[in-house]
């Protein structure tokens, strides 16, 4: 028994099913209580919602649900008996491969959600039998069991047990349909080989192909121009996932677009952010356009300034050699935290359509203020030794020269020129080697005006004002700081969080980032991939700095490894009267 693919709401996908396009080949969209995991289902509708295969409408929806009306539109889909979608890894010897691409594609397989007919193969130089990359891929597996539901002994721990049990099965299952070639990355024979290999598998079905480039960059045109020469599909659609980064710059990055476009039309290029994968992220915009209360507030008149955060607890370990080459800045702001802002800061698209998405972010890109030097801190952490372990600095990973000057941390003031947002600042920092590893976003109000309660707070008028948090990782939430009476006799008030903590509201477990991408790439589905446009706006934005960070060797400032950064980043917040909100105490979510 498997779960049947409970796929999200998608305008694309919704779109595409009623022209009958691509996303409509083959599998179902259905809504259920069951799927949503929303605590408090109940059973009744839990049991309706699974013996239901692909229900059309849940009848017994929690109270708080909402179904959206198009689901109706959209289910049941047919299945299309007659295509077939081969999945070729490129690159599957790596860390990528290994780690997130093998076991998103099972998590997918595992909840039903890619197409009746499949083929997965695996392409590198290493030498490897179909055998041994079963058995490496194996190896990277795990099965989605939601433990937190088998406590409950009711109808739901019934089925999980069902489904645990299940989850060897699914492995063998999945595992027999994943195979691998071995060539080089610039051959075109060997791309015709694996043409070869692929149409055995596809018989005489319509065949849809999808090749993940998981390699260094330096390989991708080599790869587009053979795959798309010698093994593209002949009767059904070819994509190409293409991984980060997309250049170092914009020189580079628009000579890549050009090399890419030469093999291929955009339509066909899906440029992976995952942080647009991610749950917290895509439901941005449901916060801000299905709920009152937050879009009116969204702007320079309610906010007093953006926060995005990104913080990881470990080096630069094993990678090291990538990532000089690139640093913080392109690792991590010009793309993740870029698009992060650029949702948060669109204005309302036409509609939910990917080009309608897409057309506002690269709206908000092109309004950015040019970034200048001085808005900019950067960092590179140093070794530290902390309870008799020393954390070894940036430099002395073996893959990184001893005199590089490439920063493992920065911090940014960015503005926003448009009616929106003039003034607002949107400050970033991103770095390796932290105290702690996260994510979040975090939007800072403006004081109430003539607050009547303002004695109560003291002189720190900043303590009194309102914050919005969205953890986006770890330990996904959504919290509101909040003024509150504590409960007395007395008018004493302090800091609360209206909280919204997903390990305690729903029981699902959240997919991968990788898992939704997938998913979306093979659904022909646009949104959360980066158009063209947008990447060259991003570009123009970062590059300039980078440049002159580079032609004037600016020296990082260094920080200890495990600490909370370089202290330059408190005074560029100072700058703008602000504080990092991540570095306040505050109550937790
Ligand atoms: N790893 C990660 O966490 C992330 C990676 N990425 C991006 O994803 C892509 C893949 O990353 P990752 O898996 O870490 O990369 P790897 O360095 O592990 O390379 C993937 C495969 O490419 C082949 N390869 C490696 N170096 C070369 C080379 N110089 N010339 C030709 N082939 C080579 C190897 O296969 P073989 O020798 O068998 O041919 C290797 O197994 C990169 O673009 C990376 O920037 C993006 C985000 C995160
Ligand atoms: O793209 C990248 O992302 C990872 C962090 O991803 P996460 O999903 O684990 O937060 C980062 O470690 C890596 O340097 C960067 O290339």
């Amino acid at each position: 028994m498997a779960l049947s693919c409970m796929r999200r709401f998608s305008a694309g996908s919704a779109a595409a099913a009623r022209r009958g396009g691509p996303a409509a080949a083959g599998w179902r969209v259905a809504a259920a209580v069951a799927s949503t995991g929303v605590k408090g289902a109940t059973d009744a509708g839990v049991e309706k919602a699974a013996r239901s295969a692909s229900p059309s409408k849940v009848e017994n929806s929690s109270p708080s649900e909402i179904i959206l009306d198009d689901f109706e539109d959209l289910s049941p889909l047919s299945e299309n008996d007659e295509s077939t979608v081969s999945i070729t890894v490129v690159g599957a010897s790596g860390d990528l491969a290994k780690k997130k691409i093998f076991p998103a594609l099972f998590a997918l397989y595992y909840e039903d959600c890619l197409p009746k007919h499949f083929t997965i193969f695996g392409y590198a130089r290493s030498k490897m039998t179909d055998a041994e990359l079963r058995n490496m891929v194996s190896k990277t597996l795990t099965c989605r069991i939601d433990k937190r539901c088998l406590t409950r002994l009711d109808f739901v721990t019934t089925i999980l047990n069902i489904l645990r049990e299940n989850c060897n099965e699914k492995m063998e299952e999945f595992l027999k349909r994943c195979f691998y070639h071995s060539g080089q990355y610039d051959s075109e024979e060997h791309f015709m080989d694996l043409d070869k290999k692929l149409k055995q598998h596809e018989g005489s079905r319509v065949s849809d192909r999808l090749f993940y480039l998981s390699i260094p960059p330096n390989i991708f045109l080599d790869v587009v121009k053979c795959a798309s020469k010698s093994a593209s599909s002949a009767n059904g659609w070819t994509r190409v996932i293409v991984e980060k980064p997309f250049g170092r710059d914009s020189d580079s990055s628009a000579a890549l677009t050009r090399g890419l476009k030469q093999y291929l039309v955009e339509d066909q290029i899906f440029r992976i952010d995952h942080y647009l994968g991610k749950e917290l992220v895509e439901n941005l915009s449901v916060l801000r356009f299905s709920n009152l209360v937050f879009e009116p507030l969204w702007s320079r008149q309610y906010i007093r300034n953006v926060q995005l955060i990104f913080s990881e607890d470990f080096g630069t370990e094993g990678r090291g050699g990538y990532f000089d080459r690139y640093g913080i800045i392109r690792d991590i702001m010009q793309n993740h935290l870029l698009q992060i802002l650029a949702l948060f800061a669109m204005e309302t698209p036409v509609s939910l359509e990917a080009e309608d998405i897409r057309n506002e972010k690269v709206k908000v890109l092109r309004s950015m203020k040019p970034l200048q030097l001085e808005d900019v801190v950067i960092g590179q952490y140093k070794s530290h030794t902390k309870g008799g372990t020393t954390y070894p600095g940036y430099t002395e990973d073996k893959t990184v020269p001893k005199d590089s000057i490439t920063p493992t941390f920065a911090a940014a003031a960015l503005f926003i020129n448009n009616a929106r947002w003039d003034g607002v600042p949107f400050l970033m920092k991103a770095g390796k080697a932290l105290h702690t590893k996260g994510a979040e976003i975090r939007v800072q109000f403006r004081h109430v005006p003539g607050n009547l309660y303002k004695r109560s707070f003291g002189t720190d008028l900043d303590t009194a004002t309102n914050e919005l948090v969205i953890r986006v990782q770890p330990d996904e939430a959504i919290y509101l700081k909040i003024n509150n009476k504590i409960p007395g006799l007395g008018m004493r008030l302090d800091r609360s969080n209206l909280n919204l903590h997903y390990a305690a509201r729903y029981s699902k477990e959240i997919p991968d980032a990788y898992e939704r991408l997938l998913l979306d790439a093979i659904e022909g589905e646009r949104r959360l991939f980066i158009r063209s446009d947008e990447l060259d706006a991003a570009w123009e934005l970062f590059t300039p700095l980078l440049k002159e960070l580079e032609e004037k060797r600016i020296a990082p400032e260094l920080y200890p490894y495990g600490s909370r950064g370089p202290v330059g980043a408190h005074y560029l917040a100072a700058k703008y009267n602000v504080r990092w909100g991540d570095l306040t105490t505050e109550q937790k979510a």
